[in-house]
């Protein structure tokens, strides 16, 4: 199907017209096209998240494939890199090529492998990280996220592995030493106050400062997932400055929540890193402003209630975030990032890390026609039954938001319509 998108604002601000053919945009209406009203509304570049978990294989009933590219591109997306923390883990070609093909049969998001650094994701022995980049799969992004990689030396063979084709390490910085398996709660008052085991911040900067040291000595690419300290990010401005190869991701919930919403043990609001106190969100806003943390990753969590209904100690920690992300960031940084800020944050910058070369893209003749149409002015109270989530576990529902999501289009497809 063939479109012209009438009066649609580009994120500079001009208003245009966009022309879709064979999936490709075009510099004029192609014949028989069909119209779609896009007065009013602004155009991003389709929305790449670096950091989904898909729950396929293994636990289908927390998350397919096909569902968790559904709430994708009800989100805005056109491409997820899905986790490697799957049952059995993406460590393997073959394993990686299984998701990818799901990914294809889907049919409605761009699905990209994450590959395990370590077999199991044990943190023992590393995965065939070059046979993975060599696959159908083509991945590019090796992470044993859900797990930090403690051991030095393995992190560092681990980037000298990767840098000859350019691949890129993403490390869940935890040191579990510091805030091991029962961390679960920011280190502050409130965690003495409820008996939940602290997850200090060094515990975070610690590991970063680590693994940049280790980026520079390897001259490799790492990427650091889910930010959420102050001293986390003043560790990469820092790396930044020495020149360092490393980039940051912010979920939309360290942006949005504060610790404060684990007061009821509603186990919702348990996530990994935890939600953290309002210096540290003014750290993570800033530094998302200025560029120092590069993109937003949702860490989209889906986990089925058997694993969320139990004390707060014992439940999973995850939490959903594709369909509501860019709410949330329309929500506290749209004034300072603006339209342009935004498309970069949450499409430039994430598909340049991932090695996506047809998402990411300046809407332009020649250009994949993989956009998001996006309405500044609606709001809603958000509601977590209406999902294409197979999950509940929705952190921002009852709350009022931007409800931006008009339309999705995914190489020509319209993978998401409003109503
Ligand atoms: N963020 C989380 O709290 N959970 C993630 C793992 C992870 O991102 O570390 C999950 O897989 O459920
Ligand atoms: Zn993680
Ligand atoms: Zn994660």
């Amino acid at each position: 199907m063939n479109h012209v998108i009438s009066g649609a604002a580009l994120p500079d601000g001009t208003r245009t017209d966009l022309f879709v053919r064979d999936g490709v945009l075009v510099d004029e209406a192609p014949a028989g096209a069909e119209r779609i009203d896009a007065e009013g509304l602004v155009v991003l570049p389709g929305l790449v998240d670096p950091h989904t978990h898909l729950r396929e294989p293994g636990r289908e009933d927390a998350e397919t494939v096909a569902s968790g590219s559904a709430a994708a591109a009800r989100g805005g997306y056109t491409a997820v890199c899905a986790m490697a923390n799957t049952r059995p883990v993406t460590d393997t070609a073959e394993k990686a090529e299984h998701v990818f093909d799901l990914g294809v049969s889907a049919g409605l998001v761009e699905v990209a492998p994450i590959g395990a650094i370590t077999k199991g994701l044990a943190g023992a022995e590393l995965a065939e990280l070059a046979l993975m980049h060599r696959s159908r799969a083509k991945v590019n992004m090796f992470s044993d996220d859900g797990a930090c990689l403690m051991d030095a030396q393995l992190m560092r063979r681990a980037l000298e592995w990767v840098k000859p084709f350019g691949g890129v390490i993403a490390q869940h910085s935890q040191d579990t030493n510091l805030a091991g398996a029962s961390a679960c709660c920011h280190e502050s008052e409130i965690s003495g106050r409820l008996g939940l085991d602290p997850w200090p911040p060094v515990a975070e900067a610690a590991i970063i400062a680590r693994d940049v040291m280790l980026a520079e000595a390897t001259g490799s690419r790492l990427h650091v997932c889910h930010i959420s300290t102050a001293e986390g990010v003043e560790v990469v401005r820092w790396a930044k400055s020495r020149g360092i190869r490393v980039t940051a991701e912010v979920t939309p919930h360290h942006l949005l929540l504060g610790t404060e919403r684990v007061e009821g043990y509603d186990t919702t609001f348990k996530v990994n890193p935890p939600l953290r106190t309002s210096e540290h969100i003014t750290a993570v806003r800033e530094a998302l402003a200025d560029g120092t943390i590069d993109m937003v990753g949702t860490d989209h969590a889906p986990h089925a209630p058997q694993d969320k209904d139990h004390a707060f100690v014992d439940a999973r920690p995850g939490m959903l975030g594709l369909e509501q992300a860019l709410a949330v960031v329309m929500e506290v940084l749209l004034d300072e990032l603006g339209w342009e800020g935004v498309a970069d944050r949450m499409s430039h910058a994430p598909a340049k890390l991932a090695g996506l070369v047809a998402q990411g893209r300046p809407l332009s003749v020649g250009e994949p026609a993989s956009l998001v149409l996006v309405d500044p002015a609606s709001r809603a109270v958000v509601d977590r039954a209406a999902s294409s989530s197979l999950s509940r576990n929705n952190p921002y529902h009852g709350l009022e938001l931007p409800d931006p999501v008009q339309l999705t289009m995914w190489r020509g497809k319209v993978t998401y319509q409003r109503g």
